[in-house]
C-alpha cells in the first residue's frame, strides 16, 4: 500500500514515519509512505503557498497552482486515479470502520492544509473524500495524515506479527478491549484475576467478553447500545 502526502512539511513526514512499526514495514515493503513539498512546485522565486482570502477575513488561504502541480507530478504515469483525501475538521470522522475500508486501497494520496485550509478548487477537482481524525482543529494536517497512516497501516497484512489480535481488539467488534495483565502474578502485593492463571480458555473467553460489555457499557454507553441494536438481529 502506498500512502503520497502532499504537505509543506515533508521532513516531519520522514521523522515520524521511518520510526517503528511503519519504518519496519517499510523496509518489508508492505507500505511505502512518500512525502511531496508542496514548495517544491511553486513557480515564483519567494516560492509562495497561500494567499489572503478573496472575500476578506482572517488568516490565508492555501493557493491551487502548487498544489495542482504537485498533485499531477505524483499522479503522473499512473493508471488509475488513486483515492485523494483531504484532512480537514469537515471530514467524515476516521473510526476503526473507515480505517478498515481504507485500507482495502492500493493507493492513497494524503492532503494536508494550513492556515485557514485550501482554495474550494482543489476540492471540488482533486479530492474524493475529507476525513477529520476528531472535532477540533489543529495548525495543520499533517498530524491528521499521521494518524490515518498509522490506524490504516496495521491493517495492512504483515505489518503487525500478531495480526490474529483483530477480533478482540477494541472497536474492531465494537466493543472497547477486556483489561490485559502480564508477569509478575502478584506486583507490590495487586494479584492478576485468577481466571487469567487458570488455562481453562472457555471460561478465559467469558471472562474477557463480560470485561469487554461492562467497560463498553460504563466508558462508552453509544457503542454499548449500537452493539446491543446489533447483536439484536442476531439470534
Ligand atoms: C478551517 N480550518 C481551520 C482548517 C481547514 C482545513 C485544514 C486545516 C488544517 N487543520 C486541521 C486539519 C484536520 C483536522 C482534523 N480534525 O482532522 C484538524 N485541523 C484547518
Amino acid at each position: 500500500m502506498r500512502f503520497d502526502v502532499l504537505t509543506l512539511f515533508p521532513e516531519t513526514f520522514s521523522l515520524v514515519m521511518k520510526e517503528s512499526i511503519i519504518g519496519r514495514a517499510q523496509e518489508k515493503g508492505l507500505i511505502e509512505v512518500n512525502a511531496v513539498n508542496i514548495r517544491d512546485y511553486t513557480r515564483d522565486k519567494h516560492r509562495k503557498v497561500d494567499d489572503y482570502p478573496f472575500g476578506g477575513g482572517n488568516g490565508m488561504v492555501m493557493m491551487c497552482q502548487p498544489m495542482f502541480d504537485a498533485y499531477r507530478a505524483v499522479t503522473e504515469g499512473l493508471q488509475t486515479k488513486p483515492k485523494v483525501i483531504y484532512m480537514s475538521p469537515q471530514g467524515r470522522v476516521l473510526t476503526q470502520k473507515v480505517a478498515v475500508e481504507l485500507s482495502k486501497e492500493e493507493h492513497l494520496i494524503l492532503l494536508c492544509g494550513h492556515y485557514e485550509g485550501i482554495d474550494e478548487r482543489i476540492i471540488e477537482e482533486l479530492v474524493d473524500e475529507e476525513i477529520s481524525i476528531g472535532d477540533y482543529v489543529l495548525t495543520g494536517g499533517e498530524l491528521p495524515a499521521m494518524v490515518l497512516i498509522d490506524c490504516v497501516s496495521r491493517l495492512v497484512p504483515g505489518v503487525l506479527s500478531n495480526e490474529g489480535s483483530f477480533s478482540e481488539e477494541s472497536h474492531f467488534n465494537g466493543l472497547l478491549e477486556y483489561p490485559q495483565y502480564t508477569r509478575p502474578a502478584e506486583y507490590e502485593g495487586k494479584q492478576v484475576p485468577e481466571i487469567l492463571l487458570s488455562g481453562h480458555h472457555a471460561n478465559i473467553q467469558k471472562w474477557r467478553s463480560a470485561r469487554s460489555l461492562e467497560r463498553t457499557r460504563i466508558k462508552r454507553p453509544d457503542l454499548y447500545e449500537n452493539h446491543i441494536k446489533s447483536s439484536e438481529g442476531k439470534i
